[in-house]
């Protein structure tokens, strides 16, 4: 559980003379950080007025703090401490002198929180409505800050008749290119908004989440807690983010148990009551959000920790133990015969140790092959034949594409999925190995379906980012998604049947070429709320037989199973996406002789008129960017 603890903090409401008194009680209620002004109230004589005309005109060229002006005065302290930025800057203000002084003021605080190595500082002010000048501000301060991030405090509810906090936060990020060190200080308000306008900020770099003291209520005990509907998102939250929890607290104690030790731990009890972590949150903990290449297990050779890994998945060798025990049933159902099994891409065993246990369960007789290209795996291929398989099973180091059979099988069995289905080549593969197939026989999957859905994520798109090029905008990525929400639910693209019923062969039975297996299809997705779209996530669901299924897709995800994530197909550039408009994706799987790649472009479009409102350019064309070799 010690991985998923959210730090606790206390918010310093009042202007502390010595604040490090206030950090030392916080610490001893057991508070992990504290979140103070720098600057004392004093600071605001320039902006005001109220200093000469003379020292306002040194200060603005020379921006020195002097003591009195300040409440954070040294370094002590500065890894427990969160900096809260001067709540009177107004960017946004008519008055030009206001604006240009909250700027100044502005810089020479972050100068300052930068100087003391502060991790991080809070900015309170959104404006009502024009973001733009402050977005234009933070480009020209942050830019010569190195180390510290910045928070900007957005309330989850609008001001009436005010902009949604969300589109606010939403125009900033747009105009500061998606800053990696501009985040989110989610406040939560007395009353929430609807689930699908809270989930917007699972896609978004919220760093903190800030829990005023007057959206508590007490409990029977006179103890603060939060409302069910809060608590209810604090936990996805906690859970998803992992932000750090800031309280504030009550001028007077709103009820007769309210201390800062009552409401800092009523937040951990509510951190340590997240759900028990499933077997795939255990696996994936590491892996969250974390961008993969996409194996290529036909032009690679997997190394030992790979298979090991995927071995250690419950779900999917059940699964295909089902699948070939059906299948026996039904190839044999007088069990009077011996059915000939082939494992194609047998890796390092475990789908033969399937079968050999679906004939056990079964009481069919088999005549096992397994068949495997990795030099290496097939080392372990052999230890296992000589040390638990001996005669139950035969060996071929082969290629299944291009390998010759003596005579052929009844059930072909293969693993070769990736997070898209087709990823990894199944369908080339296969292709392949089906002339070992009998013209009746069973292949196990016999069927695979990519689905795509539109995605935001601001943690995705700035982890591609950092690439610093188009190659990587260009290449998809294995995820456990973490920080993301889907635009929409997903849609199927294509889906691959085995055995393929015709492509024209060669007279040893090979394809002549690939073109069968290409595929093209425009899907359009229905959106609900404004949000940005920064990509595509990839899901497949395969049928190993009849009904006997493996899934990665949100809705139908075979319980317990970790061995693929989804996949991920970034956008260059993020798109705005207006609520009730249409994101229409086209996406290709293309092939040469020598590679197979996809192409993925987006065009959003308004419901009514069909008019375009963005459109992206095609992503990878040609392959130039990603491909997979055959
Ligand atoms: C995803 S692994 C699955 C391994 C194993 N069947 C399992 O489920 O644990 C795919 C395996 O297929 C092998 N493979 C891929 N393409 C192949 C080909 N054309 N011929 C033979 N083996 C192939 C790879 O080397 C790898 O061992």
């Amino acid at each position: 559980m010690a991985q998923r603890a959210c730090p606790v903090g206390l918010l310093a409401t009042d202007y502390y003379d010595n604040i490090h008194t206030f950090i030392d009680e916080a610490s001893e209620d057991g508070h992990d950080f504290v979140a103070s002004p720098l600057a004392h109230p004093s600071f605001r004589r320039f902006i005001e007025g109220t200093e000469e005309i003379d020292a306002m005109n040194s200060w603005r060229d020379s921006p020195v703090f002097q003591r009195k002006d300040l409440i954070v005065k040294s370094p002590k302290y500065s890894d427990l401490l969160v900096g809260v930025l001067a709540a009177w800057y107004r960017f946004d203000s008519p008055d030009h002198e206001l604006q240009l002084n909250s700027e100044l003021a502005l810089k020479q605080e972050l100068a300052w929180a930068s100087h003391l190595g502060l991790l991080s500082v809070m900015l309170p002010v959104l404006p009502e409505k024009n973001v733009t000048n402050m977005a234009r501000v933070l480009n020209n301060t942050m830019a010569s800050i190195s180390y510290t991030q910045l928070w900007i405090k957005v309330p989850v509810t609008s001001k009436e008749g005010g902009e949604s906090p969300w589109k606010l936060w939403n125009r900033i990020r747009t105009l500061t290119e998606h800053s990696t060190k501009i985040h989110v200080a989610l406040e939560l308000t007395k009353d929430l908004p609807d689930d699908d306008e809270l989930d917007r900020w699972l896609a978004e770099p919220v760093k903190a989440l800030i829990v005023p003291h007057d959206v508590f209520v007490a409990n029977p005990k006179q103890y603060p807690v939060l409302p069910k509907p809060h608590q209810d998102f604090v936990k996805i939250v906690m859970d998803k983010l992992r932000p750090n929890i800031l309280v504030t607290l009550p001028e007077v104690p709103s009820f007769q148990n309210a201390s800062p030790v009552t409401y800092h731990e009523y937040i951990r009890f509510l951190n340590r009551n997240l759900p028990e972590l499933d077997a795939v949150d255990s696996f994936a903990a590491g892996y969250r959000d974390y961008l993969q290449a996409p194996l290529q297990p036909l032009m690679d050779n997997l190394d030992n920790s790979t298979y090991e890994t995927f071995e250690r998945d419950p779900i999917k060798y059940q699964q295909y133990e089902e699948a070939v025990y059906r299948a026996l049933l039904d190839r044999d159902p007088d069990a009077t015969k011996k059915t000939v099994v082939m494992v194609v891409g047998a890796g390092r065993g475990p789908l033969v140790d399937c079968c050999l246990r679906a004939s056990e369960r079964s009481k069919r007789d088999i005549h096992l092959y397994a068949l495997e290209k990795n030099p290496n795996a097939f080392v372990t291929l052999q230890n296992k034949k000589e040390e638990e398989w001996q005669d139950k099973v035969e060996l071929i180091f082969a290629d299944m594409r291009t390998w010759k059979p003596s005579h052929q099988t009844d059930i072909l069995v293969s693993e070769l999925l990736g997070s898209f289905g087709d990823n990894e080549l199944s369908p080339e593969c296969l292709d392949g190995a089906q002339k070992f197939l009998k013209d009746d026989g069973i292949s196990i999957p016999a069927a695979y379906t990519a689905y795509c859905a539109p995605l935001s994520s601001t943690k995705l798109h700035n982890e591609v980012a950092s690439y610093k090029d188009l190659e990587h905008f260009e290449t998809p990525y294995v995820v456990m998604f973490q920080q993301v929400c889907a635009l929409a639910d997903s849609k199927p693209l294509w889906t691959f049947d085995h055995p393929n019923p015709v492509f024209p062969c060669t007279p040893e039975g090979n394809p002549v070429n690939n073109l069968h297996n290409t595929r093209y299809q425009q899907v359009t997705f229905d959106v609900a709320k404004p949000m940005t779209m920064h990509g595509l996530a990839g899901y497949f669901e395969s049928v190993l037989y009849k009904d006997v299924m493996i899934s990665i897709h949100p809705d139908t995800h075979s319980p317990g199973m970790f061995s693929w994530f989804p996949i991920f197909f970034p956008l260059q550039s993020p798109v705005q996406v207006p609520a009730g408009a249409q994101v229409v994706v086209d996406f290709w799987r293309l092939s040469d002789k020598k590679k197979i790649w996809y192409e993925w472009a987006v065009v959003v479009k308004n419901k009514n008129d069909q008019q375009d409102l963005s459109i992206t350019a095609i992503h990878n064309p040609q392959g130039r960017s990603y491909w997979v070799g055959l």
